[in-house]
C-alpha cells in the first residue's frame, strides 16, 4: 500500500532548538539522542541530528535543528527565520544563571508566531541549568509565569483554548536524562497533536467540496429534466 503524504508526514517531524548561546541546546540535543552529557561542544555551528524514538508507544523519525543564536532583527534574522519555517515544532531554551536567555524566550515566540503566520504553534519552553543553584538569576515562578502569559496572549487573539500550547520544564540537561525525555516527548506530542488536527482539516475540506460537488450535479440533472 502506498502511504499517503499526510500519514508519512505523521511519522516524521522536524524540531528547533533555539534560544541563546550557551544555554545548553547542543548538550539537550546530545543527551536526547545519547542519553549522555558530554560537557563541551563545538559551537558556532549549526547541525541537523537525525534519530528514531519511540513516544507514547508510537515510533516517530525526528530531524532535529541545533541552531546557533541568532538575533530576531538584523542580517541574522532571516537565516533564523530559514529555521523556523522549516520547523514544525519548537524547543525554546534558557538557561536560569543567564537574564539575557530568559528575555530573548519571547522575542523567539512572538518570531516563531509571526514566520508561521498562525498560533497555536508547538513550543515548548525549558528552563535550563537548574543544578547551578548557586549561580540562579531567573526564579522558577518567572519561567512558569512567562509560560502562562504565552498561552494566555494566543488565548485571547485566537480566541481558541485548546489549541494554545506552551509547556514549561525547568530541568538540568547535565543531570537529568529523564527529564530531557519529558521535554522532548511533550513537543513530539504537540506536533503529533498539529499533523492530526491538519488532517482532520483536509479530511473536513474534501468531504465539502465532493458534497459541493454533488449538490452541483444534482441540481444541474433536475434543471436538465425540466427542459
Ligand atoms: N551546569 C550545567 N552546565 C550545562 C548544562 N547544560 C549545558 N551546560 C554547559 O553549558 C555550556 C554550553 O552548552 P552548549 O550545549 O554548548 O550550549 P549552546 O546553547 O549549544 O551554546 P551555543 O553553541 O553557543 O549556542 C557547556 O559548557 C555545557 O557543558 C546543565 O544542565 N548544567
Amino acid at each position: 500500500m502506498i502511504m499517503s503524504e499526510s500519514v508519512r508526514k505523521m511519522l516524521r517531524a522536524k524540531l528547533v532548538v533555539l534560544g541563546r548561546d550557551n544555554c545548553g541546546k547542543t548538550a539537550l540535543c546530545v543527551r536526547f539522542i545519547t542519553r549522555r552529557f558530554i560537557g563541551e561542544y563545538e559551537h558556532k555551528r549549526e547541525v541537523t541530528y537525525r534519530c528514531q524514538k519511540i513516544v507514547d508507544k508510537e515510533a516517530i523519525e525526528l530531524e532535529i535543528l541545533d541552531t546557533v543564536n541568532k538575533e530576531c532583527v538584523g542580517p541574522a534574522a532571516s537565516s533564523l527565520e530559514s529555521s523556523i519555517k522549516w520547523g514544525d515544532g519548537f524547543l525554546i531554551m534558557y538557561s536560569v544563571t543567564d537574564r539575557s536567555s530568559f528575555e530573548a524566550v519571547s522575542r523567539l515566540k512572538r518570531l516563531i508566531d509571526h514566520v508561521k503566520e498562525t498560533l497555536g504553534i508547538p513550543a515548548v519552553i525549558v528552563a535550563n541549568k537548574c543544578d547551578m543553584e548557586n549561580g540562579r538569576v531567573v526564579r522558577t515562578d518567572e519561567g512558569q509565569a512567562l509560560a502562562s502569559d504565552l498561552r494566555r496572549c494566543c488565548v485571547l487573539k485566537s480566541g481558541f483554548d485548546w489549541w494554545c500550547r506552551c509547556s514549561f520544564f525547568e530541568l538540568s540537561v547535565a543531570e537529568d536524562s529523564s527529564a530531557v525525555e519529558a521535554a522532548c516527548a511533550q513537543l513530539v506530542r504537540e506536533v503529533r497533536q498539529e499533523f492530526q488536527r491538519h488532517l482532520l482539516a483536509m479530511d473536513k475540506r474534501s468531504r465539502m467540496l465532493q458534497m459541493r460537488h454533488a449538490l452541483k450535479n444534482k441540481l444541474t440533472r433536475s434543471k436538465t429534466m425540466q427542459w
